[in-house]
């Protein structure tokens, strides 16, 4: 597997360089050179395979031979040890449920699979490495349990003090060991560009090796591909062209799912369901990428980010061509008032309990399936469970959900106050990094 930047200014890297590098050196990001299709026999047969069978020969496709088969296999079944079932909620309408890992949130199957991955790759070589990332609420929750207690591995996450639920920050505050947090006073775009900035930083990158674990990290978005192919070989037996709606920040995700539409996936057309910080349902209107400064805080508070990361990655995937990002995207975006309405309909109509999140790409779904007149068949992520939420959602419902016990967690906070300021960070990375 040969990957190359969407600046086309750095060289060429093979998967595992790209994953330990993270950001190529042109600050672009990393993309393979060639999306394989896989062949339409699996597409034809997807429908016998679990969801680890179908990662499996998802992962064989793209990462062509980067790790050997077996050890792949070994790799996809112990990282991703949960489904991503797709729940029937009426005819034709399915919600697909990527909660059902550790943190109860879909990022498990990136921030594991990578976890997993970068193991396999540190065992061989014995060295060191430091995972920076940068969370708006589910991301580190997921990489804090995905890397928690991994020789050789520590890992630094920073979240916007107060932008986060409280289950949320526990998840990645209270483990401790190789995971320390830092809670920013600013936005998550202010955390990612922290991060990043420590990317470019020659020197700092010359003493330590460091890593990302968001999004931008290839290792993070290639397994998310693998639950859209699953969604597919669930919903096959409808014989209807699929619809598939994202709720969508960082556009990661999105993004996944086209790269497995790439790889031969049949879907009619993507719905990019975001808050109020409709960055990319605006570019898909105006053909403008303006990024929105700072983002505005939501309900759906995973989404708050007013400049998607993965953009320029999605927007190379469509050979940087709004008309046929158009052809395949709709954008939608809802305020929080349409986000509650959403998660009381769900409720009342079909018993369904979904966090904010999950309503507005329920919403995006029903939006985009009026507009075209019921002709096919459609499925919202949702990308976390409901009781990442709870105080939002006694306050829509009403009444307050059991929450799971996962999500039950005792732990004492710990997190360093920082401003959102280089300086203060880098020097912080200087006495903690190994
Ligand atoms: N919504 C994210 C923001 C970071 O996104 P990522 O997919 O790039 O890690 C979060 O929950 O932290």
């Amino acid at each position: 597997m040969r990957l190359q930047s969407t600046r086309h200014q750095s060289p060429e890297v093979g998967f595992k360089e790209a994953i330990f590098r993270g950001l190529p050196p042109d600050n672009g990001l990393y993309l393979p050179v060639e999306i394989p299709t896989l062949s339409s026999s699996f597409w034809q047969y997807c429908d016998q395979l679990n969801f680890q069978e179908i990662a499996t020969a998802m992962a064989c496709g793209i990462l062509q031979g980067s790790i050997p088969e077996k050890e792949l296999r070994a790799l996809i079944f112990k990282a991703m040890d949960f489904s991503a079932p797709a729940v029937k909620l009426h005819k034709d309408l399915y919600c697909l449920e990527l909660f059902h890992g550790p943190s109860m949130a879909f990022k498990d199957f990136g921030a594991r699979f990578m976890a997993t991955t970068m193991s396999y790759f540190l065992e061989q070589s014995g060295e060191k490495l430091n995972i920076l990332v940068a969370t708006s609420g589910d991301t580190g929750g997921a990489v804090a349990q995905g890397f928690f207690g991994v020789p050789g591995i520590s890992v630094t996450i920073l979240y916007p003090k107060g932008k986060v639920s409280q289950v949320q920050e526990l998840q990645l505050t209270t483990l401790g060991g190789n995971v320390k947090a830092i809670e920013v006073n600013g936005t998550f775009d202010d955390c990612q560009a922290l991060v990043k900035q420590a990317f470019l930083d020659e020197e700092l990158r010359s003493k330590y090796r460091l890593a990302s674990a968001n999004s931008i990290n290839i290792a993070r978005l290639i397994p998310q591909s693998f639950y859209y192919a699953y969604a597919y070989a669930q919903l096959k037996h409808l014989w209807k062209d699929l619809v598939i709606s994202v709720p969508s920040g960082n556009f990661g995700n999105l993004t996944a799912g086209v790269m497995a539409m790439k790889m031969g996936m049949p879907v009619s057309y993507f719905v990019a369901a975001t808050n109020v910080n409709k960055v990319v349902p605006n570019y898909l209107e105006s053909g403008e990428f303006q990024p929105i400064s700072p983002s505005i805080p939501t309900l759906s508070n995973a989404m708050d980010v007013g400049n998607p990361s993965n953009f320029p990655r999605l927007l190379a995937l469509f050979n940087g061509d709004v008309e046929k990002m158009r052809a395949k995207i709709k954008g939608f975006s809802f305020t929080d008032e349409e986000t509650k309405l959403g998660v009381k309909e769900l409720y009342e109509s079909y018993h369904y309990l979904a966090c904010p999140h999950t309503s507005v790409a329920y919403l995006g779904l029903k939006k985009a399936m009026e507009m075209d007149g019921g002709e096919h068949a459609g499925v919202f992520l949702s990308t976390a469970h409901f009781g990442k939420f709870l105080p939002e959602m006694e306050s829509i419902l009403g009444f307050s959900p059991e929450l799971p016990e996962a999500l039950q967690i005792s732990g004492k906070k710990e997190a360093t106050e920082m401003d959102n300021t280089y300086a203060k960070f880098r020097a912080y990375l200087t006495q903690h990094l190994i």
